[in-house]
Parts: C-alpha cells; sequence; structure tokens
C-alpha cells in the first residue's frame, strides 16, 4: 500500500499546526491521491468508547481506495514523508531470541522514520537475554480479564522482558485516508465512525502482512472496544497500544501527539493498569524492543504493571483518562480504593511532586555557621519521600531527586548519605538510561575517588572555589 498519507489536507493542517510553519509538503507525485478532492476534516476529536447505539459508517459512504505495494524490508531510502509497509528488523539480521522478543515486527512507518531506524547506531542487535531467566507468567487477574504475574521474586532494577512488538503504527489517525467528498456533510460522530472504519481498512493490510504465529497474537489480544464501531483490529490497537518513545523516532517535522508511533506486543500488552506500577518501561531502537524494568522488589505471584495514565494527574483526572480503556473505577492500590483520607492525602502528595517538577534546588553561596549544611537538600527529601509513600518508584522524576540527593551529598562529603541514595539510584538508572550507573555514585571506595568529592574536601577545607563563611 503506498499512499500519500502526509499529503492530506488534515495532515497537512496537522503539520502546519503542530510547527506553527509552513512546512517543505511533499511534491504531487508523492501521492497516488492526486486527483482526490480537498476535504476538511476536524482532527480534535477524541474517539468515541463504551456502548454506542449507532456504529459503522452512514449510508452511502464510498470506501477510500487502498493499494497494496511491495516495499522490499532492506531498502532505506524512501521518500520521507511517505507511510511505508516494513517488516523490521530485516529478515536476515537479528534472529537471537530472547525470552519472547526476537520476532519480526510488522511496521507501517514513514520513509523518515524507516531511515531513522536503520541510522540508528547498533540497529538491529538482539534483544537482553534475562539474566536469571523467564520470570513472569500471564495468568487470571479476576475483573480484569488476563494480567502478567511474578513467578520469583523480582529484584528492583532485574530486567523483566526485552520484547520486539508484533506491530508499530502511528498513532494518530492520519494513517487513514478519505476519499469520499461528503464526509464533511456528515456530523461529527459520524465521521469519526468513519476514521475507524478507514483505519480498519488500512489496518487489515498490516494484518495481512503479518507473520501468522503473529496474527493469531495479535487477534488473541483484549479487546475493550467492541461496541464503538472500532472494528476488530482498531479494537485491538486501541485497547493494547504503548506509545513508542518520541525521542528515538517520529515522523519528520512534527512535535505534541503528532508523529509518534504506538506498538502491540504479545506480553507487554497483556500487562495490566496501576497508579501505583512496579516496573519501568523503555523503548530501544538498536534492539527494536520495549524493556521492562522492575522499578522495586516484586515478590512471587505478585501483579506486574505499567501506567495507562498520567499518575501525577488527580483521581478524577485518572479515572477520565482511563475510561477509555473499559477501567470505570479503578480500585488498582490504595491511592484509588483507600479509604477517602487516604484518598486525600495520596492526591495531596501527586500534586506536590506535579508542583516540583518544574523547581530546581541551587547550594547555597554560602554555608552560615550553625545551620546544618543539607538544609537546601530538604525540598528533595520531601520529594523523595512523597515519591517512595506513594510507590511511584517507576517515575522518571525519582530518577533525577535521587540523582540529585546522591550527587548533593557526594559534594557536601557525606558518605553515608551519598551511599544510601546512590544504592536507591543504581536500581532504578539502568532501566532508564540502559547502561549501569558509575560506581562513583553507590560504592564506597568510587565516591571517595570521585572528583565531585575531592572538590567537597577542599571546599571543606576553605581551600576549594566555594568558600564556606
Ligand atoms: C492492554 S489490556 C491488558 C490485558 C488484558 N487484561 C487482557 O485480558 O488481555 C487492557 C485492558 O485490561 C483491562 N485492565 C487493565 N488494567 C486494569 C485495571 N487496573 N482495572 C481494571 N481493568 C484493567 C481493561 O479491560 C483494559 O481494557
Amino acid at each position: 500500500m503506498k499512499r500519500g498519507f502526509l499529503n492530506t489536507p488534515r495532515a497537512k493542517k496537522q503539520i502546519e499546526k503542530s510547527n506553527g510553519l509552513e512546512t517543505n509538503l511533499p511534491k504531487k507525485a508523492d501521492s497516488i491521491h492526486e486527483s482526490s478532492p480537498a476535504i476538511k476534516v476536524d482532527f480534535s476529536y477524541k474517539y468515541s468508547y463504551g456502548e454506542l447505539s449507532e456504529t459503522g459508517v452512514p449510508k452511502g459512504y464510498k470506501n477510500s481506495k487502498l493499494e497494496n505495494t511491495n516495499f522490499p524490508d532492506e531498502k532505506k531510502a524512501y521518500d520521507p514523508k511517505i507511510y511505508i509497509h516494513t517488516r523490521l528488523p530485516p529478515r536476515q539480521a537479528s534472529q537471537g531470541l530472547s525470552n519472547s522478543g526476537g520476532c519480526q515486527t510488522e511496521c507501517l512507518v514513514s520513509g523518515f522514520v524507516k531511515r531513522t531506524i536503520h541510522e540508528t547506531p547498533g540497529f538491529p542487535s538482539d534483544p537482553l537475554p534475562c539474566p536469571g531467566g523467564i520470570c513472569y507468567r500471564i495468568g487470571d487477574a479476576g475483573e480484569k480479564g488476563l494480567g502478567v504475574f511474578s513467578t520469583r521474586l523480582i529484584g528492583a532494577g532485574e530486567l523483566i522482558i526485552d520484547e520486539r512488538p508484533l506491530i508499530i503504527l502511528p498513532s494518530s489517525s492520519i494513517f487513514a485516508y478519505i476519499d469520499d467528498p461528503n464526509f464533511p456533510s456528515y456530523t461529527h460522530e459520524q465521521q469519526k465512525q468513519i476514521q475507524l472504519h478507514e483505519q480498519n481498512r488500512a489496518m487489515q493490510v498490516v494484518y495481512d502482512r503479518m507473520l501468522p504465529e503473529n496474527q493469531k497474537a495479535f487477534m488473541e489480544l483484549y479487546n475493550c472496544h467492541k461496541s464503538d464501531g472500532s472494528g476488530e483490529f482498531m479494537g485491538r490497537v486501541r485497547t493494547n497500544g504503548l506509545m513508542v518513545d518520541p525521542e528515538q523516532f517520529r515522523d519528520a517535522d512534527t512535535t505534541g501527539d503528532f508523529g509518534i508511533y504506538s506498538a502491540i506486543y504479545k506480553v507487554l500488552s497483556r500487562i495490566n493498569h496501576s497508579c501505583c506500577p512496579n516496573t519501568i518501561r523503555k523503548w530501544h531502537t538498536d534492539t527494536f524492543t520495549h524493556r521492562l524494568y522492575a522499578a522495586r522488589d516484586i515478590p512471587p505471584n505478585t501483579e506486574i504493571t505499567l501506567q495507562y495514565c498520567n499518575l501525577l494527574d488527580s483521581s478524577a483526572e485518572r479515572a477520565q483518562a482511563l475510561a477509555p480503556y473499559g477501567i470505570s473505577a479503578c480500585t488498582c492500590s490504595p491511592a484509588c480504593n483507600g479509604d477517602p483520607a487516604q484518598i486525600k492525602l495520596s492526591s495531596e502528595r501527586r500534586a506536590r511532586t506535579k508542583r516540583a517538577l518544574s523547581s530546581i534546588l541551587f547550594p547555597p553561596k554560602h554555608f552560615t555557621p550553625g545551620v546544618s549544611r543539607d538544609r537546601w537538600l530538604l525540598p528533595a527529601i520531601e520529594r523523595l519521600r512523597d515519591l517512595e509513600e506513594e510507590q511511584l518508584e517507576g517515575l522518571r522524576h525519582y530518577k533525577g531527586v535521587l540523582f540529585t540527593l546522591t550527587e548533593a551529598y557526594i559534594h557536601l562529603c557525606d558518605v553515608e548519605k551519598a551511599l544510601m541514595y546512590g544504592r536507591k539510584l543504581k536500581k532504578v538508572y539502568k532501566a532508564w538510561m540502559g547502561e549501569e550507573l558509575d560506581p562513583m555514585y553507590w560504592t564506597e571506595k568510587g565516591i571517595r575517588a570521585s572528583p565531585m568529592y575531592r572538590t567537597g574536601m577542599l571546599i571543606a577545607a576553605g581551600e576549594g572555589y566555594m568558600r564556606i563563611t
């Protein structure tokens, strides 16, 4: 299927909106829809969910044209502004299998993204093996349907799975195309239904190209959008898609929610939501996998959980974000189903953490005699306490606060406290950064030999650049 997705009026409008600038849009020849009339499409809506009384396209609606062209997986040079079908990593490369992660992914990506992927250093490397072997199982999670559970103690910072997706496709609805000139005359809800219908048709092309075992795994996934017109394919995409880190790849000239990608997995898509998730997940383009790490110790037979919404939002905002997943009353954690006083306390802690995201701590220029030299760190210590009491070790912000505290205590030459925070930092650092934390942050020898500690010693002796009064 070769389609000028980014050449649609809607895509143009969206690209311009996201940039605030005129962009270098594709030449007409890039599109097989050259003769299509310009159709005004409202792009700002969110799809409906739940039990809709009327679903499907309105009577008389004419399907858009779909064409399927074969794109060689090995070819890298495509028009950056056209979406192409490709299976990645290419077949001959990287066939290594980890616990479940070695499959090829059926991708619908722009030529720009395909090139970005191929130019990523290390691509395609094998998925990482889990050092302690498989540590999870898929099982019954009661009202939540299936879920993923630990089969043994998984230590904080341990790799749980490094999984390649079954499918990668654009998150936004621009991968569907509307030809019908009557489109603007349909009601808002009808327009949404048409969009879903066209996306479902486009997804059929993706599905038809998938390996049979991946087709089976995809169709076995849960679908919570059975009654809103999403269709068999889009229902599963909407239920199970996890965002691919847009910092690693996204369509050219895009910002915000536009131009980003979603991925669907055999195992990761079975993981249920918690407002206190016990994991950290991060996309890695070199292995073409999502890596899932334990954010804290996970005892045996414990449900492994992810976040589906912004965890620092209020419980009402979280409930709103979870509703499209069919999660009506979130009972995932004490932050949601404790007694009212506990929920209030939880909301206050999360709101404080959210406010603190934009604040930066600066050390004092001079230390005042009689005043504890770490007093300026109190806000960071309080933030860390809030995050730990809320069991939010899986947030990136937790790593940030630990970094601040570890470095500050190394500077202050307080080895005991530096070690305390540095050892916590080590457990979450690798999940976020992809590499082990330098021992200068978490071993006594490393701390004492570090330039930060030595500078701190000079300052304490009154010989450094920052004199203590
Ligand atoms: C990505 S799937 C997760 C796996 C799914 N439970 C299954 O059976 O395959 C998302 C769906 O799981 C269910 N779910 C996930 N987290 C939940 C939670 N905290 N409470 C209730 N249901 C949840 C919802 O039905 C949601 O639409």
